[in-house]
C-alpha cells in the first residue's frame, strides 16, 4: 500500500472482476438496443476504468475522450470548465458516458446536458463509484461499480491535486496529507 493511504476501500482484484460485470451487462443491453454507443471518456479520471472496462466490453464500438474540470484539490470550482471537446461528432449517435465518480453530480448533469445539446440520441453512464451522500442535483448512473461513503477518495483515476491517480486500488488518505 502507499505510504500516504489511511485504508484501502476497494482492491484492484474486486475493481477487476466488477468491470468484467458491468462490461458483460454493457454488451448484453447494448446487444438489444438498435444501436452501438459511442464510448466517452471523461478526462482525466475515466481513463483507468475505461481501459479496464472496454477490454469487457464484447462490441464493436468507437471511442472517444472529452476533459472537463470541476475540482481544485478536494474542492468544487463550482463550474464545469470544457478544456478539450469531443474529436466527432455525437449528432444522432447514443452515447455511453464513462466516469470515476458522481460525487454532487454537476459534472455529470452539465456533460449530460452538452452531449444532448449535441444531438446525441441517448446518453447513458457508467461510473466506477458513486458516493450518493454527498449529491446536490439529481442524477443517477445507468451503472455502478461500487457505493463509497462521503470521505475523499484517490486511486485507480481518482486524483488529489493530481496525484494518486496511478494507484491500482481506490482508498483514502491519511490526514497528515491533506496538512
Ligand atoms: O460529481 P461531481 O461533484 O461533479 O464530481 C465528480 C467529477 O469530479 C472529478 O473530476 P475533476 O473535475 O476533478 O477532473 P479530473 O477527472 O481530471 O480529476 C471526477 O473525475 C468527476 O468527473
Ligand atoms: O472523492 C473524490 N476523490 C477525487 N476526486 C473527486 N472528485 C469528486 N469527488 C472526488
Ligand atoms: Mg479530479
Amino acid at each position: 500500500m502507499h505510504q500516504d493511504m489511511k485504508k484501502i476501500l476497494v482492491s484492484e482484484d474486486q475493481i477487476i472482476a466488477r468491470s468484467k460485470e458491468l462490461g458483460k451487462q454493457i454488451s448484453e443491453d447494448y446487444t438489444c438496443a438498435k444501436e452501438l454507443p459511442l464510448v466517452v471518456g471523461l478526462l482525466k479520471g475515466s481513463v483507468p476504468f475505461l481501459a479496464e472496462l472496454i477490454k469487457h466490453i464484447d462490441l464493436d464500438v468507437c471511442i472517444d475522450f472529452m476533459d472537463v474540470s470541476s475540482y481544485e484539490g478536494t474542492e468544487s470550482i463550482g463550474d464545469v470548465k470544457v478544456n478539450m471537446d469531443l474529436s466527432s461528432s455525437v449528432k444522432g449517435i447514443p452515447v455511453l458516458l464513462v466516469e470515476d465518480i458522481i460525487d454532487t453530480g454537476r459534472t455529470l448533469k452539465e456533460v449530460t446536458r452538452l452531449l444532448k445539446n449535441k444531438g446525441a440520441s441517448d446518453v447513458k453512464v457508467v461510473s466506477l463509484l458513486d458516493k450518493p451522500d454527498r449529491r446536490t442535483v439529481e442524477i443517477e448512473a445507468d451503472y455502478v461499480g461500487f457505493v463509497v461513503p462521503n470521505e475523499f477518495v484517490v486511486g485507480f483515476g481518482l486524483d488529489y491535486d493530481q496525484k494518486y491517480r496511478t494507484l491500482p486500488y481506490v482508498g483514502v488518505l491519511k490526514d497528515e496529507v491533506y496538512q
